[in-house]
């Protein structure tokens, strides 16, 4: 029987740096770790169902004077991120180590934390100011304007972490290699 996997969640909202930081902490491991983004399950879909009733629906609200994008998912766009949690538990169950680059509430935590219990699992925060995030996500001109703003204060409530970072303060570098250190990667 091989070792059991480690996880490591990084949670944090749109553009805050989480798949630099998983892209950089890959390099620094004394493992191979796989990286398994959100992203990728919602590219499995069609193009024409990435925005949709049935899956995942965006719309542009204004909070405060600026856009604020509400995500709303459906029946269909609910059973990918179940599958994409079930999968992840079973890379893990292989023993394969995963960075899981997420976007998730407590309620997603939850049912991670039935799927994966036993195993080594840690939850890293990725914070920054709103400010930072907002101007990164316009810099990258593929992202929907106002839907880090709209997660800012929303995403972690309930949530705990184990380790925390700044990626306003930070490289995703020097956030990976904290992140290496704190738990021995
Ligand atoms: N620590 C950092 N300092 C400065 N810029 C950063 C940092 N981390 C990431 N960036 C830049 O911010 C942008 C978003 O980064 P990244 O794709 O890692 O975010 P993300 O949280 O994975 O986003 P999404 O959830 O939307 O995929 C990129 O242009 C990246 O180069």
């Amino acid at each position: 029987m091989s070792k059991p996997a480690r996880i490591v969640f990084l949670n944090g909202v749109g553009s805050v740096g989480k798949s630099s930081i998983a892209r950089a902490l890959q390099t620094l491991t004394a493992e191979t770790f796989l990286l398994v983004a959100m992203d990728s399950f919602l590219e499995m879909l069609p193009l024409p169902m990435q925005d949709h009733p049935d899956t995942f629906l965006y719309e542009t609200l204004e909070e405060d004077g600026h856009p604020s994008v509400e995500i709303r998912t459906g029946p269909v766009g609910e059973r990918v991120m179940r599958g994409m949690r079930h999968a992840i538990a079973a890379l893990a169950a292989q023993g394969n180590n995963l960075i899981v680059d997420e976007v998730m509430t407590a309620s997603d935590w939850a049912e991670y934390a039935s799927l994966l219990r036993g195993l080594d699992v840690v939850r890293v925060g990725v914070f920054a100011p709103l400010d930072v995030i907002e101007a990164r996500e316009r810099e990258r001109g593929d992202r929907l304007i106002g839907t880090s703003r709209r997660q800012f204060d929303r995403l972690h409530r309930g949530m705990s972490y184990d380790f925390e970072v700044d990626t306003g303060r930070a490289t995703a570098m020097e956030c990976a290699r904290l992140i290496q250190r704190r738990f021995a990667l």
